[in-house]
């Protein structure tokens, strides 16, 4: 018989991180479904990377329950769960693991650094097998990347890097992926490289639940179903995105006052250099 806990990819309950004196998720709820695909919005320094690292397992619940593919952090195995997880973000840092979260050792080839996806290890400690490496080689050319896979992965510009490191967050076909900032620092091409990449991702039949963690609401797919705007290591709304994504609560989650329009599926955001009198 199935586990009805397995239809949840996440479930939070009141999940409270707290830091010495600094909370930094604060009674945190929310339920994203299997197979969803969800947006996570908040300005800088209000718990979004946190909260993904919770869910990888490299922080742990100060109280509160986090239940990650039926799985309860603090009580199930974790380098067994993160197999079922793939995750990218900006950093490739190896010196900064334990404060930011890098993902792969940028020494490595970028097919080895993609091959580490299979293990979900920082370096590639294990021998790929040969189906292994045929497939990270497949998941780079899905990527635009065959010709740069024996280069070493420091070597790739920050877009090519980010291409390699969604190649790397697939090729175990996780039922988790996280997207944290993964446009970050990429120009207008790169950007929508990456968006073009999510929108694959999500088009194929039975993809992960996807969580999408941005600053940006034009980086929303189309097929986001659930938006969570978050402030001060809150959720503070969530709901559909025509829901969500309106002036009033961008204004009150960003501290900027912003208008909104949707033009061809996509959320754009205005501001007005008026606003500029209110933040300086
Ligand atoms: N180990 C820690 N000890 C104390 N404070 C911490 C610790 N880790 C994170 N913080 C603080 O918690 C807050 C949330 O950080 P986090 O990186 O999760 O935010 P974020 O929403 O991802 O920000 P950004 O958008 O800038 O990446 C920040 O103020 C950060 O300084």
């Amino acid at each position: 018989m199935s586990n009805p806990q397995e239809t949840f990819a996440i479930q939070a309950h009141n999940l409270t991180i707290q830091r010495g004196n600094t909370t930094i998720l604060n009674n945190l709820n929310c339920t994203i479904k299997a197979g969803q695909a969800v947006a996570i919005l908040g300005p800088n320094g209000c718990g979004k990377t946190t909260f993904a690292r919770t869910i990888l397992g490299h922080i742990f619940p100060t109280s509160g329950s986090l239940q990650i593919l039926g799985r309860t952090i603090g009580e199930t195995n974790i380098p067994k769960l993160r197999k079922h997880i793939g995750i990218v973000n900006p950093t490739t840092d190896t010196s900064s693991i334990h404060t930011t979260g890098a993902i792969v050792d940028a020494r490595l080839s970028t097919l080895q650094a993609v091959c580490t996806g299979f293990f979900a290890t920082i370096g590639l400690y294990d021998t790929p097998s040969p189906t292994q490496i045929e497939t990270a080689s497949q998941y780079l050319h899905a990527v635009g990347l065959s010709h740069r896979q024996d280069h070493r992965f420091a070597t790739l510009s920050t877009g090519e890097q980010r291409r390699a490191l969604i190649a790397r967050a697939l090729v175990h076909h996780p039922q988790l992926l996280i997207l944290d900032e993964p446009t970050a620092g990429l120009d207008i091409a790169g950007r929508e490289q990456i968006l073009a990449t999510i929108e694959m991702i999500l088009a194929k039949p039975n993809p992960p639940a996807l969580i999408m963690i941005t600053h940006h609401v034009e980086e929303l797919s189309p097929r986001t179903s659930n938006v969570f705007l978050m402030r001060d290591g809150q959720f503070i709304n969530q709901g559909p995105p025509s829901d969500i994504i309106t002036p009033e609560s961008l204004t009150q989650t960003f501290g900027c006052k912003v208008f909104v329009k949707k033009i061809h599926g996509r959320f754009w955001l205005e501001v007005l250099p008026e606003a500029w009198l209110d933040l300086v």
